[in-house]
């Protein structure tokens, strides 16, 4: 379980251009939970994910994951079980190097002890059978660069080597917001299944409204650094697109 206990963000304290980007925000994430988050742009959907990775601090409030405060620990010991995958495909996986040995970079992420098993066989077995199981081809392909992939290619083995390397918060920042609609649909559908199956807590950020509605167990709408709105699953399942969509009518 992820609690953000009375969370505060502000840039640029005390001048003219002060922004409280997170403004004493209080949420709780169950274990195994996906939630969805929305909101006009600079509401502070990206601040909440910066701060839950350890990319940057709170001026105020908690972050206890498990009961743990996390805020404290340095970004390596953060990643044991917390990862990020970006917009941006070519993020999180270096270009040059083999997509198995993207896989095994991502193991020692985790834990040192994936040193030794990364150069095993059954390492490269493994891996080998969990691409398979994504339906692309790309299993015959480990050898190759990551680089030669194709956008949507990237991101859903980036998906999978941060679950392989076993992490229990993943955090989608706009994960499908850079590829094309049938890309974004098979990565976004990877994405649904790998959570479901490690039973991850799941926070997905984006703009797109048919998405937001077709995944997760929880949608909430950020304005002004705070929780405007949280429905559960059920709610979640009778908003209709047009409903969403006006959430953004302010004028
Ligand atoms: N490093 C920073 N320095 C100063 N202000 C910042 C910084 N990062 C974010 N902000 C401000 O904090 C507020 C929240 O920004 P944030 O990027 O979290 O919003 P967002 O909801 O992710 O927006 P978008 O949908 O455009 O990505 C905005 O007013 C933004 O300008």
């Amino acid at each position: 379980m992820l609690d953000i206990q009375h969370v505060i963000k502000v840039f640029n304290s005390g001048k003219a251009t002060e922004v409280v980007a997170i403004a004493d925000m209080t949420l709780r994430l169950d274990a195994g939970s996906f939630t969805v988050v929305v909101g006009a742009n600079g509401s502070g959907k990206s601040t909440l994910l910066n701060l839950i990775a350890g990319s940057m601090y709170a001026d105020k409030g908690k972050l206890l994951l498990h009961g743990r405060e996390i805020q404290r620990l340095p970004d390596y010991r953060r990643a044991q079980w917390i990862a990020r995958v970006f917009q941006n495909p070519l993020m999180g996986t270096a270009a040059s190097l083999s997509i198995l040995d993207n896989f095994r970079m991502a193991a020692l992420r985790r834990s040192p002890k994936w040193m030794k098993i990364g150069v095993h066989k059954r390492f490269r077995e493994s891996v080998y059978d969990k691409i398979a199981a994504l339906g692309m081809g790309l299993e015959h392909k480990l050898a190759q660069p990551m680089g030669i992939l194709s956008g949507g290619q990237r991101q859903a083995l980036t998906l999978l080597m941060t679950v392989m390397a076993g992490v229990d918060v993943l955090l989608l920042d706009e994960p499908s917001a850079a590829l094309d609609p049938r890309s974004a649909r098979e990565v976004m559908e990877i994405a649904d299944r790998l959570v479901r199956e490690h039973g991850l807590t799941a926070l997905l950020v984006t703009h797109n409204i048919s998405e937001a509605l077709r995944y997760g167990s929880r949608l909430i709408q950020m304005e002004g650094g705070k929780v405007i709105r949280d429905y559960d699953q059920n709610t979640k399942k009778s908003l209709t697109h047009a409903e969403v969509v006006s959430w953004f009518d302010y004028y």
